[in-house]
């Protein structure tokens, strides 16, 4: 092989052409070193070049020592592992876990039905014109949500009167606000709001979303401050 690609070589380009246009620069050949197939007892169509020597070499000291023999044959190799039984298999059924090692059954946890959501409180569809972005623009509005000319001093009996649905009253941190107007902008529906209509809601609304600011959302409902009963 590589004394064809010399002859190659020195056939192919030697010098440039005398009168030619484009200068093909000279390729200087330099001899190389003579190797075994230059004695002639390589043929061209030889084959066994890109054939690596043997590793460990054939007569080195590893394989002189090494009772092991390299190479195993067939009978001496590991067994291969045993076939599942895939023709007992019956499809859609799930095969026992301990002996079979897989399955293509649904897994167990998958199988039994999730717990429905309790409907008994939570965020509720509120009607088209009722989002929170609809209840600033309202409050904003100048329109009267308090339904009172002044601030009240209101002891627990008289807001122990605003219960209804149409007129509802409510206590938070010491303020009573008018919570009729937001009733149907709750985000939490009008049945839990009117759980605190008539009476301070300052526990439950806390134990439900301490993060909502009540000052700030019914600061243009407030209808005065509670006190103490008065002693007759
Ligand atoms: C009048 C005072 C109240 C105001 C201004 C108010 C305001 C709000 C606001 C702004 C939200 C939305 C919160 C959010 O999306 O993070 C909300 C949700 C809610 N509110 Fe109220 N709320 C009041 C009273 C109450 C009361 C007394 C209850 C009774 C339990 C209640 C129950 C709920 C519930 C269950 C939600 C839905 C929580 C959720 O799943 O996100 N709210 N409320």
């Amino acid at each position: 092989m590589a004394s064809y690609l010399r002859s190659w070589f020195a056939s192919g380009i030697s010098e440039a052409e005398p009168g030619s246009p484009v200068s093909i620069p000279t390729l200087n050949l330099v001899s190389p070193p003579p190797s075994d197939d230059e004695d002639g007892s390589a043929t061209e169509t030889e084959q066994d070049d890109d054939i690596p020597p043997a590793f460990p070499s054939l007569q080195s000291a590893q394989r002189m020592k090494s009772s092991n023999p390299l190479f195993l044959t067939d009978s001496q190799k590991m067994p291969p592992p045993p076939l599942p039984h895939l023709a007992q298999r019956t499809p859609g059924v799930a095969s026992n876990p301990t002996t079979s090692g897989s399955s293509l059954a649904v897994p167990p946890t998958t199988t039994k039905r999730p717990p429905k959501p309790s409907k008994k409180s939570g965020k509720v569809a509120l009607a088209p014109g009722r989002s929170p972005l609809d209840w600033a623009s309202l409050k904003s509005s100048g329109q009267d949500l308090r339904g009172v000319d002044t601030l009240l001093r209101i002891p627990p009996s008289v807001l122990k009167k605003h219960n209804k649905r149409d007129d509802a009253w409510s206590s938070f941190h010491g303020k009573v606000y008018n919570i009729t107007p937001y009733m149907e902008y709750h985000p939490g529906g009008e049945r839990d709001l009117l759980r605190v209509a008539g009476r301070d809601g300052t526990k439950l609304f806390a134990s439900t979303h301490a993060w909502v600011n009540v000052d700030f959302m019914l600061d243009a409902c407030l209808v005065g401050f509670l006190v103490a009963e008065p002693s007759s």
